[in-house]
């Protein structure tokens, strides 16, 4: 007799043993309807066997006719649940992002000329015929397009002038050709490329670290190792974070390849992400790009992932299964045996050190094609020069300014800050206005004439007295946010164009791809902007990059918070002099003789990464060694506490471990729930995965009260 093992995608801790019924034949990864109580569920095999369970199964009641996962799929799932100690079901969950896309594409009616010509058509009947295409499409499509209704389409396929057409509602996307012929490459890009493209063609698992300065042209390397893997007929996922995935980043592609890629994210939509599970299933959705979740898309012949920006954070998913989609890249590649090009200006220490030690294939692009230079970067000690009182933009930056507009250049601040100003303090009585259930300052919004949370969203109109001591007038606003930083720009600047690019004023796409056009039309002399401003944009007139404030991401207790700090300043000096014309930026800050902006003022990265490698060595922290998080969530604070002690009772004792805490996070306190945290600090030989597993399994949270575990943190609020 045999028996199966499914897994269903609910956060339940792992699969169900069922029996196969004599006749069905079944493989790893069907999916396949079984019973649960009374209830049937789709779920999906991950192993097969004859052995006794010692007890009567339920048998598996039928084989769902679709596209089966593959087994690596299978396996990808099970170790990704297994490594970040999370429900193998969970992860399925990820997979299965919509049921319906299980089935085939639904056929439905679409409509083309038919090519008869015939005289007096109404207007709007005409308007179809030349503003409805491309066709064929469906009524409801054509008719937007011609701004109709659909009837009238239907009423040219009455008279002749159109037919019908059944076909799947999911057109498949255009095939990318990697014959296209994209930029002449400089030798440095080419001998890149060439290698790039030689572990593709090899075959096997291969990690390749593609190491180029801001504006190096990785971008254009890279597709030569997508172009490779194109040839070959393979699937190729290209991730990048999601702010980055923007219309203008799919032209890109289509330039490159002569047809748009199937695009992937968080907000796509549930036709379009239908859509796009099916054609990947398929292994017709050649080349996709997306943002992390897309590495869950049980692709049917991937041949390279790409991780473009993979220092970025947005790369580790912060809720429900929480993983890194860059390291994750990195064993689905290694279980399909293909090749990852992980690609950055500013690699994680992490990849470097993978690099240096051979683990990974090094490739450096050490400068910018053509006359492009970097951009020198100074820095600007704020105890010798200060801004004015009350003001956040000290006399060098306005200089810069001054001189970028003299000449006709642009100029950027960058400021990690939305609104107008990070805290609100009453003059009166020192209030500091909280948000409701969060331990969170509200943030000051002056456009929009609101107090926000910007970590629950929290919004309520500014309010014109102090709660606490009801005087009026009282509350002033302490700090810089973009609001106040442009406003204090157009002070210095009356006949500049001032604009501010953060995710309040950015809104949908097309208003992003809209900005950014103006931006690089030079209808925009300063843009001052959040950290929106610091991915994937080429303005070629922008030459000066102000950093209103360098010491933002110091601060706090993240053991990365000196990396992050010199990764971002890289990457937003380095929008500056992308062309022709040479770039600069000055740096703002009081810790001037921090490692980390020494190295960015010298322009030496190795600076940085061997004080910050040696420190990290010393320390035992990643990647000399493991570190893991553990999150408590409750209700009641003083339960909370409890439960993160009895936690700390319960860890299992081994040597190389070492257990930080219970302590309050930065944020102790989160839509209302209290927090706790411990850190797990381990050597790099214990196997930290099954440490948490077998911690975790010893306590059962009471209702309402959580136990996260989070693998190699990267957040620390
Ligand atoms: N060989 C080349 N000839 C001409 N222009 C090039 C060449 N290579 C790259 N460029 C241009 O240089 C700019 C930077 O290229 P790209 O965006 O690929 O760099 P990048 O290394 O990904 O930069 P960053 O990491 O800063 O985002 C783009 O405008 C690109 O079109
Ligand atoms: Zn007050």
């Amino acid at each position: 007799m045999q028996n199966a093992q499914i897994l269903f995608p609910v956060n339940v801790p792992g699969a169900f043993d069922y029996a196969v019924p004599i006749g069905m034949e079944l493989s790893v990864g069907d999916f396949v309807y079984a019973p649960i109580g009374k209830q049937m569920k789709l779920g999906v095999v991950i192993g097969l066997g004859t052995a006794e369970v010692g007890r009567e199964l339920k048998a598996i009641a039928e084989r769902k006719a679709t596209r089966p996962l593959s087994p690596d799929m299978v396996k990808f799932v099970l170790w990704t649940a297994k490594y970040n100690v999370a429900s193998p079901g969970q992860v399925l969950r990820m997979v299965i992002r919509s049921y319906k896309a299980l089935d085939p594409s639904p056929i439905v009616n679409h409509y083309l000329p038919t090519g008869e010509t015939l005289r007096q058509l109404t207007s709007s009947r005409r308007a179809v015929l030349r503003e409805g295409g491309p066709f064929p499409a469906r009524a409801s499509e054509i008719a937007s397009r011609a701004g109709v209704s659909a009837g009238v389409v239907k009423g040219l396929v009455k008279i002749g002038a159109m037919q019908e057409l059944a076909m799947p509602v999911d057109a498949p996307f255009p095939v990318p050709d990697p014959e296209h012929p994209g930029m002449a490459l400089t030798q440095g890009q080419e001998d890149a490329a060439k290698e790039l493209a030689a572990q593709v063609k090899m075959g096997g698992f291969s990690v390749s670290l593609l190491d180029g300065v801001t504006g190096s042209g990785k971008t254009e390397v890279y597709f030569e190792a997508v172009a490779e893997a194109l040839r070959q007929g393979g699937q190729v996922l290209v991730l990048v974070p999601e702010i980055a995935l923007t219309q203008a980043g799919l032209e890109r592609f289509a330039k490159r390849f002569g047809a748009e890629p199937a695009a992937w994210h968080s907000a796509i939509g549930d036709a379009p992400r239908r859509r796009v599970w099916r054609e990947v299933a398929q292994g017709r959705a050649k080349l996709v790009v997306g943002a992390r979740s897309a590495l869950y898309l049980p692709f049917a012949d991937l041949k390279l992932i790409v991780v473009d920006e993979e220092h970025d954070t947005s790369y580790k998913q912060e809720e429900g299964v929480i993983y890194n989609a860059r390291d994750m890249s990195v064993v689905r590649a290694k279980l399909s045996g293909h090749a990852v090009v992980l690609a950055s200006a500013t690699p994680s220490l992490e990849s470097l050190h993978n690099a240096r030690s051979g683990r990974f294939a090094h490739i450096v692009l050490p400068e910018r094609p053509g006359a492009a230079v970097l951009p020198e970067i100074g820095l600007v000690d704020l105890k010798e020069t200060p801004a004015e009182k009350g003001d956040f933009l000290s006399a060098p930056l306005i200089d810069a300014i001054r001189e970028g507009l003299s000449r006709g250049e642009q100029s950027m601040l960058y400021l990690n800050r939305r609104g107008y100003a990070p805290l609100i303090i009453c003059r009166s009585c020192g209030e500091k206005l909280k948000s409701p259930d969060t331990d969170s300052w509200l943030v000051e919004h002056r456009a929009s004439g609101r107090a926000m949370c910007h970590l629950t969203g929290f919004s309520m109109r500014m309010p014109t007295q102090c709660p606490k001591c009801k005087a009026d007038d009282s509350l002033t606003a302490v700090g810089p946010g973009v609001e106040r930083v442009a406003e204090e720009a157009a002070r210095h600047f009356p006949e500049a164009k001032i604009e501010i690019f953060s995710s309040d004023t950015a809104g949908n796409p097309a208003a992003i791809k809209d900005r950014m056009d103006r931006m690089a039309r030079g209808e925009i002399d300063i843009l001052v902007g959040t950290q929106m401003v610091v991915k994937g944009h080429n303005f070629l007139n922008l030459t000066f990059v102000g950093v209103v404030d360098g010491d933002l991401a110091l601060a706090g207790g993240d053991p990365r918070a000196g990396e992050r700090t010199y990764q971002t300043l890289v990457q937003v000096a380095g929008r500056a002099g992308r062309a022709k014309k040479a770039g600069h930026a000055l740096i703002q800050t009081h810790q001037p003789e921090h490692e980390a902006l020494l190295a960015l003022a010298a322009g030496d990265r190795e600076l940085f990464i061997g004080v910050e490698l040696a420190m990290r060595e010393m320390l035992g922290l990643p990647p000399f060694g493991k570190l893991a998080a553990i999150i408590i969530w409750g209700p009641d604070r003083a339960k909370t506490e409890a439960l993160a002690k009895k936690m700390v009772s319960l860890a299992p004792r081994t040597d190389g471990v070492e257990i930080l805490g219970p302590s309050e996070p930065p944020v102790g306190r989160l839509r209302g729930q209290y927090r706790r945290r411990l850190f797990i600090q381990a050597e790099s030989t214990v196997n930290l995965s099954r440490y948490m597993a077998v911690w975790r399994q010893k306590i059962r949270p009471p209702a309402k009260y959580k136990v996260q575990i989070d693998i190699d943190p990267q957040s620390f609020m």
